[in-house]
């Protein structure tokens, strides 16, 4: 049996989703932006994924939303228009994120730290979550920019964009979310809080990887990351991905088309499957579900290296993390575990399970036993493993 609970990381596309896109491969593949019926062809399909794409995260028809090639590019592109703009000009000099944005955002952060670019990394709190409060006390009139991720890929928690929006409008600041993790999870409206930029990917909702999205608020333009051909009027050079916006646009559309689904029968799903997971000794969930993403479980269990369970849960057919993919080279602690400061025992162990609207009960029954089976195994061969009652060191409440 094969399973996978990786969604956080990627996503399968969903058939409705490359059947619309299948024919803009084979049959209208011109480039849009030639002049002759190869091109012509294309432009429906274009502006109906584009009408798609503002309709899932109500963005008004007079802001922007610019298509890259994935979300990692979108947040360079702010955090660098940015810093040419108002850093390296000397209107200001500081920008304000959290310590656990994805690293598109953090390496960017140091990159332009190292330009000379004051940085102030927020700290979560022992959820896992932000406050809002850290941002009030760090913005001043020389920052440029604060960028702090709508929810986190690793935990599900998520932060409090809303309050943040309002502090940094409160201060004239502009304010960046990476929605990556949000759109097709949470409802997202551009119209209901303070932003001014908004990052998504289409492979994190069942749409293709390689095409992303920049939302820009009228007004609050950027300059251009990638120059050229002059496409999406100058704001990103480069030909079109026309099947890949027409499969962000129907990846969106169903996404939208699906969030009670989401929001109901996969958090019910998750839940049900965290109270399980919980029932075996010594595990451990920081974020409180309500305050989670409904598809998203990092656990612990004290004792065993993630990479060890991972290796277990692989050889049963089963797709799972010990956090973001990013990370999964290198063997270091679940960057998550360690800024909230969780012992050094806990901090290697955690497992990421991400769900889908695809994922089956049967498929979670599977896991759990082969779960089961893997930490009576690896616990068994520890030398260093023993159980630990309440209020073991690590800080977290044991369950
Ligand atoms: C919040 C957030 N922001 C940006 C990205 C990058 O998306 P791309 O379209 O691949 O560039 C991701 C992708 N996180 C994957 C791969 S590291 C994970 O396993 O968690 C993300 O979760």
């Amino acid at each position: 049996m094969k399973v996978y609970l990786d969604n956080n990381a990627t996503t399968i596309v969903d058939p409705h989703v490359f059947a619309e896109m299948e024919p803009y491969f084979v049959q209208r593949y011109g480039n849009p932006n030639s002049l002759h019926l190869f091109a012509s062809e294309t432009h429906p399909a274009l502006k109906d994924a584009m009408e798609k794409i503002y309709a899932g995260i109500h963005a008004p028809k007079e802001d922007s939303v610019v298509i890259t090639s994935c979300a990692t590019e979108s947040n360079n592109w702010v955090l660098k228009s940015i810093y040419f703009e108002q850093i390296l000009t000397g209107k200001k000099n500081h920008i304000i994120i959290s310590e656990v944005e994805h690293p598109s955002v953090i390496a960017t952060a140091k990159f332009i730290e190292s330009m000379g670019c004051k940085v102030t990394y927020l700290p979560i709190n022992h959820e896992g979550i932000i406050d809002a409060q850290t941002v009030r006390d760090t913005i001043t009139d020389k920052t440029a920019l604060v960028s702090v991720m709508w929810a986190n890929n690793e935990t599900g928690a998520i932060f409090p964009v809303e309050e943040i929006g309002e502090i940094c409008a409160e201060h004239n600041v502009p304010f960046h979310t990476d929605a990556v993790q949000a759109i097709g999870k949470l409802p997202v409206d551009v119209q209901t809080f303070n932003v001014d930029y908004l990052t998504f990917s289409a492979h994190k909702f069942h749409g293709p990887k390689g095409v992303g999205a920049l939302y820009i608020k009228k007004g609050k333009e950027l300059i251009p990351l990638l120059h050229g051909g002059s496409q999406m009027g100058g704001y990103r050079s480069g030909t079109l991905n026309v099947p890949g916006i027409v499969g962000m646009g129907k990846a969106m559309e169903q996404a939208v088309d699906s969030l009670d689904y989401e929001m109901e029968d996969v958090r019910e799903m998750r839940d049900t499957f965290e109270d399980e997971l919980l029932k075996i000794e010594d595990t451990f969930v920081v974020t409180p579900r309500e305050k989670r993403t409904p598809n998203t479980i990092l656990i612990s269990f004290r004792g065993i290296e993630g990479e060890s369970m991972l290796w277990d849960l692989n050889r049963a057919g089963i797709g799972a993390s010990t956090g973001s993919a990013c990370a999964s080279e290198d063997l270091e602690a679940n960057s998550v575990m360690e800024a909230i400061g969780a012992a050094e025992d806990l901090a290697h162990t955690a497992i990421r399970f991400s769900l889908s609207r695809y994922t089956t009960q049967e498929e979670l029954d599977y896991t759990l036993d082969v779960v089961r089976k893997a930490v009576e195994r690896l616990r068994g061969i520890s030398s260093t493993y023993s159980y630990a009652p309440e209020g073991h060191e690590s800080g977290l409440d044991a369950h």
